[in-house]
């Protein structure tokens, strides 16, 4: 007989070329064994060389779909990606924060450059999302963008920054071309990084949302922020690794987020 799974539930956009958003959250929900529930905030036009249209949900429908999640699932953790709009993120707010781990992953821009959220989404961050979420994940361009500071602040300075709004920072390091990968942890004042060797790889659409996702997974069986930091961290590195020889599209290929069972020839 199989045990009951966790639920976890991920408040994020559509990515129809499979890389990232939801289809990299419920793709790793599902190879960590956790069940995904899902409220969808924006459907995107998107496929590995960029963003080609976005079409936003109203805070409505946003709302409806947690409440239809809340009402029958024991939800044991969530996160946020493409929020799309400030009135989503008081939704998010409103519904999801202080009644169990949030993980936020903010994001604000794809890797391909296409903006996915404005100033007033970067004012609802700063004002009434991460004050009260347990846990943000930026990059350090959204660090940058949280903070007003500049993007090659040093990294300590800027997850400081950040952890002053509010939360535990998990400030994310993926910089392949230096050959090391830094995540900053940051958890009541107290920094520590954790390093792992960067996979070259193009293939690296995904790789925020797949970490998130993750990080949210291990928070809902209760490891602490530090072991959950570096069990999405390995599960990222290791993903990576499979999808790096990876030819699909003329972009960014999607990141390997299912690797647990072998790929069967076609
Ligand atoms: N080339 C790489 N090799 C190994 N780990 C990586 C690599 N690139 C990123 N990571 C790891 O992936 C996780 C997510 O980091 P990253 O900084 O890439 O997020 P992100 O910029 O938000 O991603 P994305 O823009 O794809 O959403 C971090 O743990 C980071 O260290
Ligand atoms: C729907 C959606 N959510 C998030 C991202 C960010 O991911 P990336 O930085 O890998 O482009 C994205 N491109 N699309």
């Amino acid at each position: 007989m199989t045990a009951t799974p966790l639920v976890v539930l991920s408040v994020a956009g559509t990515d129809s070329g499979g890389a990232a958003g939801l289809a990299a959250d419920l793709a790793t929900f599902a190879a960590l064994g956790v069940h995904g529930t899902c409220a969808v905030t924006a459907v995107t036009a998107q496929d590995t060389t960029g963003v080609h249209g976005v079409v936003p949900m109203g805070a409505g429908d946003v709302r409806a779909q947690i409440r239809a999640v809340f009402d029958d699932l024991p939800v044991a953790a969530a996160k946020t990606g493409m929020l799309g709009s400030a009135e989503v993120a008081h939704v998010v707010a409103d519904l999801l924060a202080g009644s169990l781990p949030l993980v936020v992953d903010p994001v604000l821009v794809a890797t391909s450059g296409a903006v996915l959220g404005d100033a007033a989404l970067v004012r609802a961050y700063r004002e009434v999302l991460l004050p009260r979420a347990d846990v943000v994940t930026p990059n350090r361009d959204e660090a940058a963008a949280l903070t007003g500071l500049p993007r090659d602040t040093d990294p300590e300075e800027l997850a400081l920054t950040v952890h002053a709004l509010g939360p535990a920072v998990v400030l994310t390091g993926g910089e392949p071309g230096s050959g090391t990968c830094r995540d900053l942890v940051v958890r009541d004042g107290v920094v520590t990084v954790l390093e792992h060797p960067a996979v070259a790889t193009a293939n690296d659409h995904g790789t925020g949302c797949t970490y998130s996702a993750a990080l949210a997974v291990h928070l809902a069986r209760g490891l602490d922020l530090e072991a959950a930091a570096r069990r999405a961290q390995a599960f990222v590195a290791e993903a990576l690794a499979v999808s790096a020889p990876w030819v699909l599209g003329c972009g960014r290929g999607p990141v390997a987020h299912v690797f647990t069972q072998p790929l069967k020839e076609n």
